[in-house]
Formats: C-alpha cells, structure tokens, sequence
C-alpha cells in the first residue's frame, strides 16, 4: 500500500489484488476485524447489519468456548469463533439445535517432502484442532476439500495421485477414533482410489456416524476447467447424484467446491431435503473472493437449509512451476487460498469469515427449525414451479433445442 497525498489529506493507494503478501488484508486476518477496528461502532454496527445480515433482528450471538479450547488455539495459533443461529419458539416442535464446527488449515510441510510424511504431517497438525471440536461439543464437523494432502491438481504431474485412498483407507480410520471418542460425525473429504472399480480415482466426501461408521460417500459432480484447476486431469465428474445423509444430528449433503457455482447443485441437495449442506472447497483470492459469500448465502436462502464453507488456507509451493495457458511466465503456485471459512443461514443471515491467513476452528449453533421456518415465511418451495423449469429443461437436453427468442421484428426490416 502506498500513501499519496490528496486535497491535504494523506490517502492510501491500493496496489492490485491483494494489499498484503502474508494474505491479510492490510495486516487485519478478515474483513470483519478489520471493518470492527477501524470503524466507529455505530458504523459498525449498520455496516455489520448490511454484510452479514440481522438474525432474529439482531446481530449473531457469540458463543462462549470452554477455557481449555481457547488454551489450545493460542498454543496451536489457530482462530477460533463460535456462533449461535436462533429460531422461534415453536408450539408443537421442540428447538433441534445442532452444533457444527468446520476446520480449515495450511499444509505444515513443504510439498516436497515425502509423501507419507506430509500426510502424517497433516493428520498431527489437525489432531489438537479435531480435538478442540470435540471438546466444545460440535455434533458435526467438515474439513477442507482434498484434507490429507497438498492441493496439487495445479500441477498436471501424475504422481500427486499416489495420494489417493479407499475410502475406508487410512484417512477414514484417522478419523473414526474421533467420531468415536466425541460422538461426532466427521466429513471427510478425500482424493479417493476406487479399487473396485479399476482403482480409478475421485473428489470425494466420506460421511462418518457418530458411532465411527462410515455412513456413506458423496463424489464431486463438477470438475473446474478454470485457472490453474487443472483437476479434471485427476478425476472425473462424481456419479453419486446428489445424497442427503439422515444423521444422528440431521440431514446433511455436501458440495464438494466447484459445485457452489450451480444452483441447480444447490437445488437438489435441497429437493433430497437437505437441512445443512456443507462445501469443503480449495479456491483462491483473484478467481473467486467475491463470489465466496455471495454464493453460499444465496444457496441458504434459495433453499432453506444452511450452508457451511470452509476454505483451505495458504499458499501451497510445488517443486516444478507450471502454466495457465494464458501467456503469463510458469508458477509454482495457485495464489492464496483464502481461507474465511463460514455459516450461511436460510434467513439471510452470516456468521463472521474465519482468518483470511490463519488455521481455523468454527463451531456453529444452529436450530435446524429455522429451515421450515424460512420455508413457512417465503414460499420458495411452493411458488417454485418446478414444473414449468422441468418442460425447459428436457427441451434444452436434446439436440434440436432451440431458444424461446422472439426477436423485434423491426429489427429485420431496412432503415426507412
Ligand atoms: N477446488 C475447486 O473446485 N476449485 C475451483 C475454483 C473455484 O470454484 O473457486
């Protein structure tokens, strides 16, 4: 940032993207902090209830952690926020709060050390963080996309994939001790190995019960072709559909990244009667920002579930620079990912974004009543008319579809 002065004032000057090179934003680790400490609180506040919307007319309740967890954030340099989503009092259905937590983290080793080391790596780091979930009593917790491991689809290189792993591989066994031990269910998303099936490989969810079960699998249905998202050179679009998993603490689905960008992803998450749908994603600061709460929060309120983002963090280096096709010189890495892992709910609602720049411990009260309550209020649902998208839709598939254009007849006729 550069200071210039102007009309006698001194101004700063923003100089591209990013302000900072440590992925702060101007040395504040969210947008929030930084508005929170530069504004007078009145502002704040006005500007807060524009951002991240009212709940129940108020501003988002904090919620208070055990001493223990927040002991374990200092000495581990994590963030740690906690929220609580109301709703109303109902007459003939008791509240059914759910408590999540999401986790978002850098890569402690570099990508050049062996590979079984950074995965051992990974899982040591994540260790006091599950931990700290499990001891402030999250029900639900999700961690970032491709979790146990480096982010390496930028790289084309083919040998990234010997991390892949079945689904009841080691990663899954890692964390069913913890689904045990905190009666929690854990997602997991994975690259995964399908021995079964040609040992090919995917994007993958695994679903953990509280029990230490593997309840199921979701695998990504959208694949980027985006910037250095080279992914579709490792897997293909998922073949699971869109399944919503009947857990001991609601119904849950998850968008595995890319998928936020399409509504329709959103939609039959929720047409499968989704209550949370989570989206574990891997994105960085030029390509996506600002399209990062837009997209979730609408998802919330289109269809009445909450949805939970949780980003990876930091800037991950690989060994051999590559392209993006668009002339620029060869990298050796995506940028920063972001981090600002977050809670959406279905009245429009936010929670604060986790550190833009730190490892990260969400955990969220939500009372899941506020979905039909939302529904109850706006009729999304029933003023849908699915109907009528379901007849364009079928046309659009086939390949003699034509668009509904009705042109301006004028437009055809020559100039008097
Ligand atoms: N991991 C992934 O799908 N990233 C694509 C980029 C984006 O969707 O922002």
């Amino acid at each position: 940032m550069e200071k210039k002065i102007q009309n006698g004032e001194e101004e700063e000057e923003l100089k591209g993207p990013s302000s900072s090179g440590d992925g702060s934003i101007c040395g504040y680790d969210s947008l929030h902090r930084l508005l929170k400490d530069n504004l007078k609180p009145h502002h704040f506040q006005e500007v807060s209830r524009l951002l991240t919307g009212l709940h129940c007319g108020k501003a988002l309740e904090t919620i208070d952690l055990p001493e223990s967890v927040s002991t374990v954030s200092v000495k581990h340099g994590f963030d740690l926020q906690a929220f609580r989503f109301h709703a109303d009092k109902e007459l003939l259905r008791e509240p059914r709060v759910v408590r999540v937590g999401l986790i978002q983290n850098s890569i402690p080793l570099p990508t050049t050390a062996h590979f079984s080391d950074q995965k051992k790596a990974i899982f040591k780091k994540l260790e006091p963080i599950i931990d700290a979930a499990g001891a402030s009593g999250v029900n639900i917790l999700c961690l970032q996309e491709a979790w146990m491991m480096p982010f390496a689809f930028c790289t084309r290189e083919k040998r990234w994939c010997e991390f892949a792993e079945p689904v009841d591989g080691e990663t899954t066994k890692f964390l069913q001790s913890f689904a045990l031990k905190y009666n929690m269910v854990i997602i997991s998303p994975i690259l995964e190995r399908d021995i079964n099936h040609g040992e090919v490989i995917w994007n993958t969810a695994v679903v953990i019960g509280n029990h230490g079960n593997i309840i199921g699998k979701h695998r990504k249905n959208h694949i980027p072709r985006v910037g250095d998202f080279n992914e579709s050179t490792y897997y293909m679009e998922g073949n699971t559909g869109h399944p919503v998993f009947e857990t001991a603490f609601g119904k849950i689905a998850i968008n595995i990244c890319y998928g936020r960008h399409h509504p329709l992803n959103w939609l039959a998450f929720g047409l499968n009667g989704a209550e949370i749908v989570f989206n574990p994603s891997a994105t960085v600061g030029e390509l996506s920002e600002p399209m990062w709460t837009i997209e979730a929060r609408n998802a919330a309120i289109a269809n009445s579930y909450f949805v939970a983002s949780i980003n990876r963090v930091g800037t991950e280096i690989f060994p051999n620079p590559f392209t993006s096709g668009d002339g620029k010189p060869a990298h050796p890495d995506f940028g920063h990912f972001y981090g600002s892992s977050h809670v959406s709910a279905p009245d429009a609602s936010c929670t604060p974004s986790l550190s833009r720049n730190r490892d990260g411990l969400l955990v969220t009260d939500m009372d899941l009543n506020l979905c039909r309550q939302l529904k109850d209020k706006w009729g999304f649902r029933m003023t849908s008319r699915y109907d009528l998208y379901a007849e364009t839709l079928a046309h659009y598939v086939k390949p003699d579809f034509e668009p509904q254009l009705i042109s301006d007849p004028l437009l055809r006729k020559k100039s008097l």
